[in-house]
């Protein structure tokens, strides 16, 4: 950046750090973006006080009469989810990107953006957000500064890190033991002209998600929604953090964290992948439909994970807040989701509003209001919009809600050192083919499971919906470098030095569907609550207490040992959702040889072993 004068700007000499690195970038980003003013959050109350009525006040929320400290918003119908094709990885090296990420030269893509963010402030606010994703108290907190002009992106980093003069004492004084933070640029690329009226949700046409691994730096530009706004989450703690993964030889992955508590006592600490709007943040708030099983949250989309002393792998949320699928969130689906919501303090966005100053989507309740006004602010009506199926609310709308307010929140959900976890899973959404569980033979089988992922595309990224593909570990869109080497640091994994009880590694499938056979294309198994029996299968397994079949694909359940007490689904349906069919594998057989080819010459041996075997399983 060529900083020109930002002497001159309201807010920029107020700083409450004399940290000099940090002082520099934002003097020099001011200089290059132009803001009006430049404010410094705190992170308190009374800055999400009056952010929120600014933000009222603007037009872009409206606040909730009937859930208290909340507000409802909607974007830009182009600004909707995150958006793959429009997010670069820009190592220094084309190869270091691999081919699942879209690259493009550091300093190229330096040229580009800075005349994208030149002047693009003028008119609004630069926020400077000081944050730490993970506990305070971690021995070694994970800094980042996100510096954005958009109110909206403050107070959704409110709810979903720490943030604030919490984090940014743990900056330092700027002298040598100042502490290093990634950078994290955000401009909705709006610039306003002088006496311009601003709009509801200010973005722009053309979007730049950009990540520097290098220099652990992060532009985004044009947007102001969800992964593409809030930093911290999908660049930081997934993009980004998987490169410092890497190099320091943990794991960041998008990955919920669950601890279990048996009718005997015994906890359990699971993690799982699953892709975006797949059944994570469900699962994290689970009501075990089973008596005397207890289910405890300590996050429900980000998972880092590394080795204790003990040589068990211990897993830390670094978030603070949920950013969930409003769709399909119920009652009946996730009570926890909605007692945390009727706590207030949460932001909705892209839902639809009642008459009475309500939030409602598909899902929320078996009773539609009468009227209501929808995502894209029209009316829609019970009578006439309801019956022809028109959709009240985006299918990718969102709740921001704190985690502390969770009802089953557990209580070490803030503990640095993180909890052991006993069991991966790994999941995906497929009508056909993926049993309801499998559990892998070895941490190398699991490995192969996760690496063969495979699930239809959904709402939460912009594109084409339904549409299988492979997602490696849930981590297709979040993989900050190549994937073979990915791949290859989760097989180093299990041979880490200090690895004493590796996690058991099983892969789920709470969404095959009744359809190829005549069916109707319901749910074979009824999901949510009644995942409970999967997991205590899976937990009984680790005990030594539950049986299992061999099949070419991995351990099933013997039909006797899934616990079916007071399940209403008609057992043939379970039955079906079990089944291991060798046709249906063996037409998978090309699409996983396809996928695997597309890593080429960084493709882990280990990886065309396990296939091979399948395929003599299978033959
Ligand atoms: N049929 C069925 N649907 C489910 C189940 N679990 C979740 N869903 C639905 O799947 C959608 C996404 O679920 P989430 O739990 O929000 O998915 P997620 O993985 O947290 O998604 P991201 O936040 O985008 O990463 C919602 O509409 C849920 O109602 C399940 O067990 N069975
Ligand atoms: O990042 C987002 O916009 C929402 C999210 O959690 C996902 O897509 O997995
Ligand atoms: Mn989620």
């Amino acid at each position: 950046m060529t900083p020109t004068s930002a002497g001159t700007i309201p807010g920029l000499d107020q700083a409450p750090t004399t940290h000099q690195p940090l002082l520099d970038w934002v003097r020099e980003t001011a200089a290059l973006t132009t803001p009006e003013r430049v404010v410094w959050c705190d992170g308190s109350r009374e800055e999400w006080q009056t952010l929120t009525d600014q933000l009222v006040e603007a037009g872009t929320f409206v606040r909730l009469s009937q859930k208290p400290n909340s507000f409802w918003c909607v974007s830009d119908p182009d600004d909707v989810a995150r958006v793959e094709d429009r997010s670069f990885i820009c190592s220094k090296n084309e190869a270091d990107a691999g081919p699942t990420n879209n690259w493009m030269d550091p300093l190229d893509m330096t040229i580009v953006m800075t005349e994208h963010y030149r002047g693009c402030m003028a008119g609004r606010t630069l926020y400077v957000i000081p944050f730490c994703m993970g506990p305070l108290t971690a021995e070694n907190p994970q800094l980042g500064v996100q510096l954005t002009d958009s109110p909206y992106v403050v107070v959704s980093m409110h709810i979903m890190t720490r943030m604030g003069s919490k984090a940014l004492t743990l900056f330092g004084d700027g002298t040598d033991t100042a502490a290093e933070f990634v950078r994290c640029l955000h401009s909705v690329g709006a610039p306003l002209k002088p006496g311009q009226e601003d709009v509801p949700w200010p973005c722009a046409t053309t979007k730049y998600i950009t990540h520097f691994p290098e220099d652990r730096m992060i532009w985004s530009y044009g947007s102001g929604y969800g992964g593409n706004a809030l930093l911290g989450k999908k660049c930081y703690a997934l993009r980004i953090a998987s490169v410092i993964a890497r190099d320091e030889g943990w794991l960041a992955e998008h990955m919920l964290i669950l601890k279990l508590t048996s009718p005997a006592g015994k906890v359990h600490y699971i993690a799982a992948a699953f892709p975006s709007s797949c059944g994570k943040t469900n699962l994290a708030m689970l009501e075990p439909s089973i008596p005397g099983w207890k289910a405890e949250t300590l996050g429900d989309d980000i998972a880092w994970m590394r080795f204790g002393d003990d040589g068990r792998l211990y897993a830390t949320n670094p978030e603070a807040g949920f950013f969930g699928v409003a769709p399909g969130t119920g009652w009946k689906t996730n009570p926890n989701a909605m007692r945390t919501l009727y706590r207030g303090n949460s932001i909705y966005t892209n839902v639809a509003l009642t008459d009475d100053g309500d939030v409602w989507w598909e899902g929320y309740s078996d009773a539609p209001p009468d009227h209501l006004t929808t995502w894209t602010r029209d009316d829609w009506t019970l009578t006439t919009d309801y019956a022809r199926g028109r959709l009240a609310a985006h299918p990718n709308s969102r709740y921001c809600t704190p985690i502390a307010q969770c009802p089953i929140a557990a209580p070490e959900w803030n503990d640095p050192q993180g909890v052991p976890i006993s069991a991966i899973f790994f999941g995906g959404r497929r009508a056909t083919t993926i049993p309801l569980v499998v559990e892998s033979r070895d941490w190398q089988h699991g490995v192969f499971l996760g690496a063969t992922l495979s699930s239809e595309t959904t709402a939460a990224a912009t594109g084409q919906v339904g549409v299988v593909r492979r997602d490696p570990m849930a981590m297709l869109p979040f993989v900050g470098y190549h994937v073979g080497d990915y791949l290859q640091h989760w097989l180093d994994t299990g041979d880490h030095a200090h690895a004493t009880q590796l996690p058991k590694i099983f892969y789920v499938n709470w969404f095959r569907r009744a359809g190829n056979n005549g069916g109707d294309g319901r749910f074979l198994w009824p999901g949510f609550s009644e995942n409970s029996r999967v997991l205590k299968w899976a937990i009984d397994r680790l005990d030594g207490t539950a049986t299992a079949t061999e099949t070419p694909i991995g351990l099933v359940p013997t039909p006797e040992a899934l616990d079916l007490n007071g399940l209403d689904t008609p057992p043939d349906d379970v039955q079906a959702a079990l089944t291991v069919d060798p046709d249906e594998w063996r037409a998978e057989i090309p699409l996983i040889e396809q996928w695997l080819a597309t890593i080429g010459d960084k493709l882990p041996h280990a990886l065309l072993d396990e296939l091979e075997d399948l395929q003599h399983r299978l033959a």
